[in-house]
């Protein structure tokens, strides 16, 4: 045995961040916040009095006000931030260790992939998720993999059913030749046979015709709309799709496609097969069937019946594995003798397969998945963000956490009973009334009602006692489609937004709700989050009225000769140079940096405010929740613009009134403000440099919606529309107010 491999030796081990470092990280924060604690002074020393207002124009005590309470948020949110960055803490596994000491107990694992719409997630997109995790790197007999078809469509079946003959081709492809992109699409636009011997190369190119022929037919079927006689003669399955039915109305439908049981079950080299299940749950329109919660709970019922895996893996339909081992890597933690039992779920990171180079809609979140997740972690464990979230059973089942060490086990499957046994039986488990008066959607499974459920589950399961892990492997685990459009981001962070706003305003906020059972820091990090869509109204703010005053040539900050003028240039430059530097660490080019600082104050302009009304509408009970799945394919021309970072508009919408209308706004100020300073003489420029370089960053920053306003003529610029009305309003509010 090699030495430290032993049975008492530990499955994974965690690094805190420390070192010279971390010191003068700790130094600088605590300077910045002297800064900040400056501003404030500053603020409250300085409130004009009434006669200065007469001198200086009539708003000026409310823009101070104004200005006051958003550097007062501004800075509490900095310190917010600060939480997360004080105690990185990165983990390491020993799969060898895993391997060796548990070859045979290795518990069971079921892995749900949830669909919701056919057009926005075609088929064949679901089906290579599908077989990305098929083709696992884990004990097949302990693997079943659960598809969950919102749209409940027999072209979503049918392709299943033809990934389920193709398992049998890729499985052991992917073992045999070591494959690690186990999605057979990256695969194969990835790889290539120059690359190959002789034998490997002649079965990479049957298995390619293979796999294309299979895309080619369930895309002919998908555009084509419907299922050939021919073809729904080849399953029992396509029979419950004999009644007319719609997405929103229909029957219960469980179909295992592969019995992982069935010992005539196997790949073309004899090994058996992971078990296949499709599943619909009942829907009827009379009844809310709350969105990706409600099929996640669905899958874990007829989970339990079919397979019951110690282990659950949750996955979206775009996000395919792109790391054969991260089963075991989860494993690890949920594993480790001395530890392993306090572990509710790891999540790992969501990357995404379709950034471009410098990331211009900001979709990969580098920065809370490369520093701040990794602060979570060291105060008891990240947020569940859905996808790529290896659970507990248990603790997603409503466990309460106990201290006693109890083994993970390999749980005996339902050997009694036959397959349409199990799905007569797994049927009546997601029929649209099976939950009522049960805990399910409560205390069991995920929570309902919120449009983050993920989040709102793994804040309870922390704090029923549970820890978490981030785990951040080297070969990234999971690769989803992230939204090419700039009206796809803004939508889809108005829903995580409002769902994390909304959490905050109910009984779950986690200063309440966490209070003594998750650490401090913890319940701070869940607040960065939680906060975002109010972080709209001070932006708001800060990103008109100094610039309004520019223009009218009052100023509302310290002049450069003043000693109050230091902390702003401390605050601004420092923390700038931070985000530069954090950015740059985790591998940010500087134009992506700068797309970053531009998206931030777009969501924070035109997506959150929505975000913040819609939650307290909620909260007053005037508005349902909505679940707005986000696109995953666009048309050619879009996504010709999207490659080459080209912002795209293209359609008339209120968010983007608001972002245009703004920057015309900022351009009118800097302009007028500009003339006044240089050509009236009025003001003096060393008390306007702190709006001029506000308002000079803002136009900097909108380049491109001045761009799509007025230079471009493509398909995805300013709708002229938008463009004429916002340039009104821009104009009409500087109009007010000048005498
Ligand atoms: O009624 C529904 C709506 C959605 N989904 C599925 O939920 C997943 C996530 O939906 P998507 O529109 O792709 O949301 P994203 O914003 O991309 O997803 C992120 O945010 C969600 C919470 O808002 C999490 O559930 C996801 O895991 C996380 O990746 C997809 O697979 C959908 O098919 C359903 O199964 N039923
Ligand atoms: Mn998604």
């Amino acid at each position: 045995m090699v030495e430290g491999e032993g049975d008492g030796s530990p499955l994974f081990e965690t690094e805190v961040a420390e070192g010279i470092g971390r010191i003068w990280y700790k130094l600088h924060a605590l300077s910045v916040f002297v800064g900040i604690c400056g501003i404030w002074a500053y603020r409250a020393l300085h409130i004009p009095n009434a006669e200065e207002e007469q001198e200086q124009g009539q708003g000026r005590w409310w823009a101070w006000i104004g200005l006051f309470g958003a550097e007062l948020w501004f800075g509490l949110y900095w310190v917010l931030k600060q939480a997360v960055r004080w105690n990185p803490t990165y983990r390491r596994t020993f799969k060898a260790r895993l391997s060796q000491r548990y070859r045979n107990n290795l518990p069971g694992v079921d892995i749900f992939v949830c669909t919701a719409d056919l057009t926005i997630e075609p088929p064949i997109m679901v089906i290579n998720t599908v077989l990305s995790v098929l083709a696992y790197d884990y004990p097949k007999d302990k693997l079943s993999v659960y598809l969950s078809d919102d749209g409940g469509s027999e072209l979503t079946f049918y392709a299943l059913l033809e990934a389920s003959h193709f398992a049998r081709t890729w499985i052991p492809f992917c073992q045999k030749f070591n494959v690690e992109t186990r999605s057979p699409a990256a695969y194969f636009k990835e790889s290539h046979t120059s690359q190959k011997d002789v034998t490997e190369a002649v079965e990479w190119i049957a298995t390619k015709n293979l796999y294309k022929e299979m895309e080619n037919r369930i895309n002919q079927v998908t555009r084509f709309g419907r299922l050939s006689n021919d073809i729904r003669k080849q399953h029992k399955g396509f029979c419950e799709w004999n009644v007319p039915s719609t997405s929103c109305d229909h029957h219960a439908i469980v179909e295992i496609l592969i019995d992982g049981r069935d010992e005539n079950a196997t790949d073309n080299e004899g090994v058996v097969l992971p078990t296949l299940v499709y599943m619909a749950r009942e829907k009827r329109p009379e009844h809310h069937h709350n969105f990706k919660a409600g099929a996640m709970n669905s899958l874990l019922r007829v989970s339990s019946e079919i397979s019951n895996g110690a282990v659950i893996l949750n996955m979206d339909c775009d996000m395919y594995s792109n790391n054969s081992e991260t089963i075991k890597d989860a494993l690890c933690f949920f594993m480790d003798e001395d530890k392993g039992h306090e572990f509710a779920y790891v999540q790992l990171p969501q990357r995404f397969n379709n950034i471009t180079k410098n990331d211009i809609y900001a979709n990969c979140l580098r920065t809370e998945y490369e520093v701040e997740f990794h602060g979570l972690d060291g105060f008891g464990g990240p947020l569940y963000v859905g996808s790529g979230c290896f659970h507990r059973r248990e603790s997603l089942c409503g466990k309460k956490y106990e201290s006693n060490k109890a083994e993970m086990k390999y749980n005996k499957r339902n050997t009694r009973a036959d397959a349409s046994t199990l799905e007569e039986k797994a049927k009546s488990l997601i029929t649209c009334t099976f939950e009522d008066n049960t805990e399910w959607g409560k205390e069991v499974g995920l929570k309902y009602g919120f449009p983050v459920e993920d989040v709102i589950t793994g804040l309870s399961i922390q704090c029923r006692g549970w820890k978490s892990i981030y785990f951040n492997p080297p070969r990234v685990g999971f690769l989803g489609v992230a939204p090419v459009t700039l009206a796809q981001t803004l939508v889809q962070h108005k829903r995580w937004s409002e769902g994390n706003f909304q959490i905050f305003l109910s009984k779950y906020n986690p200063l309440l709700y966490g209070h003594k059972k998750i650490k401090l820091g913890l319940q701070l990090g869940y607040n960065i989050y939680f906060l975002w869509a109010p972080c709209s109204f001070p932006t708001i703010y800060y990103a008109i009225i100094p610039s309004f005053a520019l223009l009218h040539a009052i100023s509302l900050f310290p002049s450069v000769h003043s000693i109050w003028f230091a902390p702003f240039a401390y605050v601004i430059g420092v923390t700038t140079i931070h985000s530069l530097w954090e950015s740059k660490k985790v591998g940010y080019t500087l134009k992506g940096w700068w797309n970053e600082r531009r998206m931030w104050l777009f969501k924070r302009l035109a997506s959150y405010p929505f975000a913040a009304t819609d939650a307290f509408l909620k909260l007053l009970d005037v508005k349902k929740l909505a679940f707005i799945v986000t696109a995953k394919v666009a048309d050619e021309e879009v996504s010709k613009r999207y490659e080459k970072e080209v912002m795209e508009f293209g359609s008339a919408s209120l968010m983007f009134i608001i972002l245009s209308a703004h920057a015309v706004f900022c351009l009118l100020c800097l302009l007028g403000g500009v003339k006044k300073l240089v050509l009236d003489g009025t003001g003096e420029m060393s008390s306007m440099l702190v709006q001029l370089t506000v308002t000079g960053a803002i136009t900097l920053i909108n380049m491109p919606i001045y761009q799509a306003m007025f230079l471009r003529v493509d398909g995805g610029c300013m709708p002229i529309s938008v463009t004429i009305i916002s340039v009104g309003l821009a104009m009409l509010a500087c109009i007010i107010g000048t005498k």
